[in-house]
């Protein structure tokens, strides 16, 4: 460990790697964990190293993307890897919020996220810059899918070697919109948990960038964005209430992290946001010990089909905790069955189509209006990371099948006469 830091660059606010236990500071290399505690290593800044301010006038003449915050991310470079990541949609609801009785629900889409549809995309654009700068030609990740995506397409486009490690049960979508881009793809039998331990023993061993383990200060960091376009999105406000899905926990407290960055550099008003976090019941570490006052997480085996979620062991699950109750917001879970419901409810109502996440996160948010635990009149904002194409199997059988008809205008007329009568999954791919 040494206290010398090495990033002098004035267009750069970081500074150094602390540890979020014991606030030891380290250079700014691969590395993730304390030398002294063993505690989580995450980035931090000196703003009043710029050369220019950040106001919102500097910010809306950036990109339309991720890096028209780059002043905010951990990277020294004046030319990131800009793949069009971010400003995904914040689309105010109508019928979803109308169905749920709530008067301010916002959707913040990244299922429409680029390159690969999910809010990874935000997080690696990060990493693989930082990979980069640190003088990684390899990249890889331990993933339940999105990062895979994500690390493979975004590495393509770096001209960066590739390998990544899934549990082999992942649905196809994930698999294939991973090998699509040519990486090298372990498809390890276990679970997230065994493949994340393999791959810290793989980074010990090869000298590999892994994006959410030895590069995971940086990496991590990219999640923020999330909370600043939505803060620009509302027009330079906070929401009040935010609902967001929770595996490791890192994304949830990112976004809060995000908040208070803008706060502290006078971009936004302060304001009490409250922060509820989703998690799948079949993988719900975090919500357990949330419900029995717990600030240490039991590890669980996952079993739901929320699998792009469905972390045992979550590394940030004590911050998210923490970070839920002092916003005075909750973290709920739900079953299978309503995470399907949510991802119906969503794409009847909005017209988006979100995985299995993002059933989850409609399907909390449900529960906690139904609780009281939403006011109606209160701004609030749920985050859908990810695609449905990516988790098709998730609805098979839940959203009825399509008429097969001959191409004649009587056989169209009595498929049609009896999508009347029938209830949809009724429907058949039959002649009719
Ligand atoms: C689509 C999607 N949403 C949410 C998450 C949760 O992110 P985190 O692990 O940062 O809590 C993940 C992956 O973990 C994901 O793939
Ligand atoms: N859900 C992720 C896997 C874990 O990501 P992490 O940020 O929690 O390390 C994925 O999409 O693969």
């Amino acid at each position: 460990m040494t206290q010398t830091l090495t990033n002098q660059s004035r267009s750069s606010a970081l500074k150094a790697l602390k540890c979020k236990e014991c606030g030891a500071e380290y250079e700014l290399q691969a590395t993730h964990v304390c030398e002294f505690c063993f505690g989580p290593l995450e980035a931090s800044y000196d703003f009043s190293r710029l050369s220019q301010p950040i106001t919102r006038e500097s910010i809306e003449a950036g990109p339309n993307s991720i890096w028209r915050y780059r002043s905010f991310l951990p990277v020294e470079t004046d030319t990131p890897i800009d793949v069009g990541t971010g400003m995904t949609p914040l689309l105010k609801s109508h019928r979803l919020a109308r169905q749920l009785g709530l008067k301010n629900l916002y959707i913040k889409n990244d299922a429409v996220n680029m390159p690969t549809l999910s809010f990874k995309d935000r997080v690696v654009s990060v990493a693989l810059t930082r990979a980069q700068e640190l003088g990684f030609s390899t990249v890889s990740c331990a993933s339940t899918g999105n990062l895979a995506n994500s690390t493979a397409a975004i590495a393509t486009r770096a001209g960066l070697d590739c390998c990544v490690f899934i549990p082999a049960d992942l649905e196809a979508g994930k698999v294939m919109g991973t090998l699509i881009y040519g990486p090298t793809v372990m498809a390890v039998q276990g679970n997230y948990d065994q493949v994340n331990r393999l791959c810290s023993e793989v980074a010990n061993t090869h000298g590999w960038g892994f994006v959410n383990i030895n590069l995971r200060p940086y990496y991590s960091e990219g999640s923020k964005t999330l909370g600043y376009e939505v803060a620009e999105q509302l027009g330079w406000e906070l929401p009040d209430h935010i609902v967001a899905p929770l595996a490791s926990g890192s994304l949830f407290t990112k976004i809060y992290k995000g908040f208070r960055e803008f706060v502290d550099n006078g971009l936004v008003d302060d304001k009490a946001v409250r922060f509820s976090g989703a998690q799948a019941e079949g993988c719900s570490p975090i919500a357990q010990a949330y419900k029995e006052d717990r600030d240490f997480i039991n590890p669980v085996k996952p079993n739901t089909i929320a699998k792009s979620i469905a972390i045992g062991n979550p590394a940030d699950g004590v911050y998210a905790i923490d970070i839920a109750k002092k916003t005075n917001g909750t973290i709920e879970s739900v079953t299978d069955a309503e995470i399907v419901e949510g991802m119906k409810l969503l794409a009847e109502t909005e017209g988006i189509f979100t995985e299995t996440a993002g059933g989850t996160t409609i399907a909390v948010l449900k529960k906690l209006v139904e609780a009281g635990k939403i006011d109606p009149e209160e701004k609030t904002v749920v985050y859908i990371t990810g695609n449905g194409l990516k988790t098709q199997e998730a609805v098979q059988g839940c959203i009825g099948q399509p008429f097969e008809i001959e191409p004649k205008l009587g056989s169209f007329e009595r498929a049609l006469e009896r999508s009347r009568t029938l209830d949809r999954l009724d429907w058949q791919p039959v002649l009719v």
